[in-house]
C-alpha cells in the first residue's frame, strides 16, 4: 500500500501566507474580479497548495487555501480546489523549476486573448520588459505567449499546453481565449514579476494595434 502524503503544516501556512498576499495585490490592481483567477504553490515533490474553488481572491486568509496532489486531488480537506487545478498541476508536472503558478483575468488579459486568438500566439519582440522573463537578457529576443481556445473541460486544455510544451518551443506563459492568463517561476517574486511584465507587454500589443492605421 502507498504510504499517505503528509502534509508540513508549517510550509502549509507560509505557503498559504504567500499565496494570500499576492492575490490581494493582484486582486487590488483589478485583475481578479467577481472571485475569478486561483492561485498555487508547491509544497514539495508531491504536493502543492491551492485556493479553493469560488473564493474572493482579494480575501484570502488560511482556510481558502488547500492542499492537492500533483494529479489534483484533495489531501486532508473535503473542499473543493480551483475548478483549474489541473492547470497547476500540470506545471509543476512538466517544469521541476516552477514553484508558483498564478492565474488571473485582466481586463488586459481578456481583452488580447480574443484579438490574438486567431493567430494563436501572441509574438513579443524588441521589448526590453522581456528581460523581466527569466533567461531572457536582451530586448533582440523573440517571445511567444500563446492563446489556448477556452474550454471548461480541463484535459483538452492540458492537452493543448502539452503539445506546445512536446513541440518543444518555450513556454513561460499562455493565455487562454476570452479567460485569463497563466504564468509561473521558481517563487513568489519571480512569478509576480513574470505576471506584471507580461500584463504591461500584453497592453503594448494591445495599445500598438489600437494605434496602428
Ligand atoms: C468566476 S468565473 C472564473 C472561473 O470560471 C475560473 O476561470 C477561475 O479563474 C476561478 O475558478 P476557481 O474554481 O475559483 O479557481
Ligand atoms: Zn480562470
Amino acid at each position: 500500500m502507498p504510504t499517505p502524503l503528509t502534509v508540513d503544516p508549517i510550509r502549509l501556512a507560509h505557503g498559504a501566507d504567500a499565496i494570500a498576499d499576492a492575490a490581494r495585490e493582484l486582486a487590488a490592481f483589478g485583475w481578479t474580479p467577481a472571485t475569478s483567477s486561483n492561485f498555487s504553490m508547491r509544497l514539495d515533490d508531491h504536493l502543492a497548495a491551492i485556493t479553493i474553488s469560488g473564493r474572493d481572491k482579494g480575501r484570502l486568509g488560511r482556510d481558502d487555501i488547500m492542499v492537492v496532489d500533483m494529479h489534483g486531488k484533495a489531501v486532508g480537506s473535503d473542499a473543493r480546489p480551483s475548478a483549474e487545478t489541473g492547470l497547476h498541476t500540470q506545471i509543476y508536472r512538466r517544469f521541476p523549476d516552477a514553484n508558483v503558478v498564478l492565474h488571473t483575468h485582466s481586463r488586459t488579459q481578456s481583452v488580447a486573448s480574443r484579438l490574438f486568438a486567431r493567430e494563436g500566439r501572441i509574438r513579443l519582440e524588441g521589448w526590453e520588459l522581456q528581460k523581466a522573463i527569466s533567461g531572457y537578457t536582451t530586448h533582440e529576443s523573440v517571445l511567444d505567449i500563446p492563446v489556448f481556445p477556452n474550454t471548461q473541460h480541463m484535459p483538452e486544455l492540458e492537452s493543448r499546453v502539452d503539445a506546445w510544451i512536446d513541440e518543444g518551443k518555450p513556454l513561460y506563459a499562455y493565455l487562454i481565449d476570452g479567460h485569463g492568463i497563466y504564468t509561473w517561476g521558481k517563487d513568489m517574486p519571480e512569478t509576480r514579476r513574470h505576471l506584471e511584465a507580461l500584463e504591461f507587454l500584453i497592453g503594448c500589443e494591445l495599445d500598438l494595434r489600437r494605434l496602428s492605421p
